[in-house]
């Protein structure tokens, strides 16, 4: 055997329930709980996940080194998952805040010149290794909030050149932290101020230059466009989306996020994509068709309650049978957080979502919508060694502690990445 990491005596470990593919329905509710449980993880892989007793057995045998962490008292869930960011950018924009305290629209401030195309002019400014710099601490900090892998988009590049640094800088990111990125790009963010007179103009330029180099260097998994009145719209959208999956990209919508009827969910499901994210304004039949795709609603409470805008209708969509996952949105403009553990709370308290609906949304779903549901979001043998234990003895009590840091410890590919609440391990080993 290899390097063997044993965390025994969780009070619970959420292992989440078995199954294929995304969970939906009645199936987000049931978690698969094991009392007085232990994970044995070798070289990174889940190898045992069961009760105490059975671990006994499984390691009385093994003559290697074991790394022991005591997980009394605490509850052990699978890695937490976030796949919606915007993590790589330079600058903040808290003055948008202040404006739209005063009533200023989010969408206004865009036309503006301010918002995501303020943002894009810092990105362009930084260097490329700022860019890295300032988002690795951003990481940082997902770690310390119990994230183990994360979605990251590009978008504040605008051009075929910053594009290109933006998904640069999420594969150094990958290469550099502990921190899985998945990444995604979104040169469909905005409209750049050269081309605000001749929109059709830019997205002609995401088509034949951005999409077929991004594709040539491989830098990116999914495309995703903002589908929004004002920015670009379905025909814009799916012209967008339409080329990128003959590249072979999968798809992600941010859909139905501030205007009424604006059809992106029904736009998300007619095209097949693995995820229509925001839908605050999704109608009824944009949900049922969802349902229908098995396209997965990625649901940005924590960016409602920045925008000041009613949530998501969660309980709609997992009545409706859409397999529902959570995300930060982690954004200068609209979602300056990086806690997965806030916006579970946000989810619980706006969207009522119940707490196993919302461990599932923030592991197993979260994974099946960037594509790694067969490798992380549930404790079970053959999966990775993602594990984030909770200073709290059930898992309902990590929704009704709120607003709290809970994370104790952090395993990630079976290292202690966090220990006691502090940031023990950053980086992957050189080899
Ligand atoms: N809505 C579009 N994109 C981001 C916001 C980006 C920004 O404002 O910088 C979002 O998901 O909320
Ligand atoms: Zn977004």
């Amino acid at each position: 055997m290899g390097k063997l990491t044993y965390v025994k005596s969780a009070s619970q470990l959420v292992c989440m329930d078995r199954g294929y593919g995304p969970r939906t329905g009645k199936g987000m509710s049931m978690l698969g709980i094991i009392a007085n449980g232990s994970v044995v993880i070798e070289d990174g892989i889940i190898v045992f996940a069961g009760s105490d007793a059975l671990a006994a057995q499984f390691l009385s045998s093994i003559q290697d080194e074991v790394e022991v962490i005591d997980a009394s008292g605490k509850v052990v869930t699978p890695g937490l998952v976030d796949p919606h960011t915007h993590v790589i950018y330079a600058g903040s924009r808290e003055n948008e805040l202040e404006l739209r305290l005063q009533g200023a629209k989010y969408i206004d401030i865009l036309k503006l010149g301010g918002g995501i195309l303020n943002t894009a002019r810092s990105t362009k400014e930084a260097s490329e290794e700022e860019l890295i710099g300032q988002s690795l601490a951003r990481l940082d900090r997902f770690l310390l909030h119990g994230v183990t892998t994360i979605e990251a988009k590009s978008g504040y590049g605008l051009s075929v050149e910053d594009e290109l640094k933006q998904l640069r800088a999420a594969r150094a990111l990958n290469d550099r932290h502990s921190i899985d990125v998945v990444p995604t790009f979104m040169g469909a963010h905005a409209v750049p101020d050269e081309y605000i007179h001749n929109p059709d103009g830019y997205v002609d330029l995401v088509i034949n230059e951005m999409l077929p180099a991004v594709a040539e260097n491989g830098l990116a998994e999914y495309c995703d466009v903002f589908c929004e009145q004002g920015v670009f719209d379905n025909v814009q959208s799916e012209r967008i989306l339409k080329a990128a999956g003959r590249l072979g990209f999968k798809l992600k919508i941010h859909a139905d996020e501030i205007a009424e009827n604006f059809g992106g969910a029904e736009l998300a499901a007619k095209l097949g994509a693995v995820s229509a994210e925001h839908l605050l304004k999704a109608s009824e039949e944009g949900i049922r068709a969802l349902a229908k795709s098995g396209t997965i609603a990625v649901l940005l409470p924590g960016t409602a309650l920045f925008l000041m805008e009613r949530a998501a209708d969660a309980r709609r969509m997992i009545d409706e049978g859409v397999a529902v996952a959570l995300s930060t949105d982690c954004n200068p403009g609209t979602s300056p957080t990086v806690s997965m553990p806030f916006v579970m709370n946000a989810a619980c308290l706006t969207m009522r979502m119940n707490p196993a609906e919302v461990l599932t949304a923030s592991t197993i779903n979260a994974a099946f919508a960037i594509g790694r549901g067969e490798e992380i979001g549930s404790i079970e043998t053959g999966k990775r060694g993602d594990l984030v234990l909770f200073d709290v003895p059930n898992y309902r009590q990590l929704q009704y502690y709120y607003g709290m840091n809970l994370v104790h410890t952090v395993v990630k590919n079976g290292r202690t990445v966090v220990k006691g609440g502090v940031l023990v391990d950053r980086y992957e080993p050189a080899d």
